[in-house]
């Protein structure tokens, strides 16, 4: 097959993809519109997710047999459309699912341990013991909304935790020996830390709002390494003003991608709540680096290149 590639990634999935016969051509830079006018001479596409896969580009893609997804996101792909048309479609969750439950845990410790404050506290002069007391995880209730991929991989984490790990789906029967599925509304009466491992779609949109949160029993820590926009980012600084969220850990925030840095150079326009979250001590801030690791690299590579030489395609 002629396989475009338009994000790059780890070297093993060209290589190998090219020793079992297929023709790879890459093109990293080009606009939606310029991929657009040459995807008709391609069977294959591998994507990361510079641009959105809609119908223009579904239309255009004349000659498409698979769209390889180098992650697990899909909400940059119109799947409905592309099914309709018989494209097949390829994610790797499996490749960057244990990188992500150890981001979670280490933003977990982190909070529980005020390793953040404590360290600029220390290197401040300041030797700040009590202030900087931490929790431990230990009889704690873990509460994870999603439990596909990502869930599973943190609650294999948090088994030697000694801690109790729920977990909500709307999928049914997901439970195991790492988390006891329970219902939306149980989860929110026992959690002291809700982690969020959800895809972004119409369901999880906003779905961390005002009323989400009040519904709460206890003051909980917040955990996203999901999707940014699954969180209202108002509603959680409000919530970490009053004391009802404790703290939060975010790898992703609703302002990121190519509007973020733009906000910094220009912080009038930089909204309220985001400039309370970079002041905030209880709050720990990463770049959507969850999943972005030297290991999930090559994993997310194989997994895919696995997956198109098991496609039934010739
Ligand atoms: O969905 C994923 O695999 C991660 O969130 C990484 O997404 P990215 O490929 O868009 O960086």
């Amino acid at each position: 097959m002629r396989i475009l590639h338009i994000d790059s990634n780890h070297d093993l999935m060209i290589e190998q993809l090219q020793a079992a016969g297929h023709i790879n051509e890459e093109d990293y830079t080009s606009s939606k519109e310029e991929i657009e006018a040459k995807i008709e001479q391609y069977e294959g596409v591998v994507i990361r997710s510079r641009f959105k896969i809609d119908k223009q580009f579904l239309d255009a893609a004349t000659n498409l047999k698979f769209i390889a997804r180098v992650g697990a996101g899909l909400e940059s792909i119109d799947i409905p459309y592309a099914e309709s048309k018989g494209i097949a479609l390829i994610a790797a969750p499996e490749g960057n699912r244990n990188a992500v439950g150890e981001h979670a845990l280490g933003m977990l410790l982190m909070l529980f341990n005020k390793l953040k404050q404590a360290d600029a506290e220390v290197r401040a002069g300041q030797w700040n013991r009590e202030k900087n007391r931490g929790l431990e995880l230990e009889g704690k209730t873990v509460g994870l909304i999603g439990y596909g991929n990502m869930g599973n991989a943190f609650s294999k984490k948090l088994k030697g935790f000694d801690c109790e790990v729920l977990c909500y789906d709307i999928r049914p029967n997901l439970g195991n020996e790492n988390a006891t599925q329970v219902s939306l509304e149980e989860l929110q009466q026992r959690a002291d830390v809700l982690s969020l491992h959800t895809p972004w779609t119409p369901l999880t949109d906003k779905m961390v709002d005002t009323e989400f949160i009040n519904g709460f029993k206890k003051p909980f820590w917040l955990i996203n390494t999901a999707r940014g926009k699954s969180v209202v980012t108002e509603a959680l600084t409000n919530a970490l003003k009053s004391g009802k969220i404790l703290g939060a850990g975010l790898d992703v925030l609703e302002y990121e991608k190519l509007s973020f840095e733009n906000l910094f150079t220009d912080t009038e326009q930089m909204p309220e709540p985001l400039q309370y979250l970079i002041q905030a001590e209880n709050v720990v801030l990463t770049p959507h680096i969850a999943g972005w690791t030297v290991e999930s690299k090559i994993k997310l590579a194989q997994t895919i290149v696995d997956k198109i030489l098991a496609l039934a395609i010739k």
